[in-house]
């Protein structure tokens, strides 16, 4: 696979696979080598890498690495078992963004599979297809989405949905980027979106090196601005879309649904189609991520550990929550905009 650098994660060309550790953002830039898959895996699991598109990216230049080292050592291509193994344990680093699941079967060539090709030329090949697809959905989306938007909009966004989650533009913030490349005025309110702070951390960091009018607030104070007239739109990500139109996002995304559908105020959910699972017929059906209790008993990153909570205080910490199809007004693709409606029979087509 030829050489390749985005915002946070590149490649050498010749075997030196790297990430940007987004738990050090925004003051620390420290790049991880991810000499084999059991880097990759802990990144993945750490939040190191993290963002449904980018992690199922690292994931298939990471299958791609491991199979191009053992070929060079063995002097001969590893069997399809041999691949379906690491692929496996790659695909159970996270279990909520199908993005992961969706390239790693297409790195498995499941539907060629009497042609199917495991070598590590043949990989790279579709690693590096995938990434070419991605940038370019992140693109279509953001365009697409930016149609929505008119200068004085001020828009809320949940987690981070930038180019440090994607090897684009981004989804939702790619659709802000582009509505501001396109010359309009808006300004942006961001979740900071405990526990982790994706929003607080990352988001603001992406929007300042683009020099775009941002506010940050705390999870709890989206409703008193929608309250006061505030916010005009909700733009948030995905890590999976259920055949009827429910998805899982950061958590706190259904918070903000229920807030936006009280005040009318236009609610969309925005992702490339490797976010949608075609095989999972509505949100209850989407495995949902739960984390260690450190997270939400205080916080922890380049800037120390704290605690506030006693020490073993119970805690509940799901990654993700899902929002019913009901309070999305549409949803955003890289193919257009689509309401309830028509992503079902979108994807009622792809089916058949
Ligand atoms: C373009 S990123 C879309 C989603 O992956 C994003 O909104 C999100 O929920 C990320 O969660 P994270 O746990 O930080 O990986």
């Amino acid at each position: 696979m030829e050489k390749f650098e985005y915002l946070s994660i590149r490649y050498d060309g010749k075997g030196l696979l790297e990430i940007l550790d987004q738990r050090k953002l925004p003051d620390v830039e420290e790049w991880l080598v991810s000499a084999k898959p059991e880097d990759m895996i802990g990144y993945i699991k750490q939040l190191s890498v993290r963002g449904a598109p980018l992690i199922g990216v690292a994931a298939c230049v990471a299958l791609f690495l491991y199979v191009n080292n053992e070929e060079s050592a063995r002097a001969q291509c590893l069997t399809e078992e041999e691949v379906t193994v690491v692929a496996t344990k790659l695909r159970d680093a996270r279990p909520t963004a199908v993005n992961l699941m969706n390239n790693l079967d297409e790195m498995l060539q499941l539907t060629v599979k009497p042609t199917a090709d495991f070598s590590a030329a043949n990989l790279g090949r579709i690693a590096r297809a995938i990434i070419d697809r991605e940038v370019d959905m992140c693109a279509r989306i953001s365009v697409a989405g930016a149609e929505l938007l008119s200068d004085g909009d001020n828009v809320l966004t949940h987690c981070n949905t930038g180019a440090i989650a994607t090897p684009g533009m981004g989804t939702a913030l790619g659709i802000i980027r582009e509505a501001w490349r396109q010359g309009k005025k808006i300004h942006v309110y961001v979740d900071e979106t405990r526990p982790l702070l994706q929003g607080g951390r990352l988001t603001t960091y992406e929007l300042a090196r683009e020099k775009i009018p941002h506010t940050l607030i705390c999870d709890n104070m989206a409703a008193t601005l929608m309250a006061q007239g505030k916010i005009q739109r909700v733009l948030v990500g995905a890590d999976r879309i259920a055949c009827n139109g429910d998805f899982a996002n950061k958590i706190g995304t259904y918070s903000v649904a229920v807030l936006a559908h009280y005040h009318g105020v236009p609610f969309h959910g925005v992702a490339p189609w490797s976010t949608v699972d075609l095989l999972c017929p509505s949100g209850k059906d989407i495995p949902i991520e739960e984390r260690q209790a450190s997270e939400v008993q205080g916080v922890s990153g380049a800037f120390g550990n704290v605690r506030w909570a006693p020490a073993n205080t119970p805690t509940f910490n799901p990654a993700f929550d899902v929002t019913p199809v009901e309070l999305v007004t549409s949803h955003i693709l890289d193919t257009g905009i689509y309401t309830q409606q028509q992503l079902k029979d979108s994807i009622l087509t792809k089916h058949k």
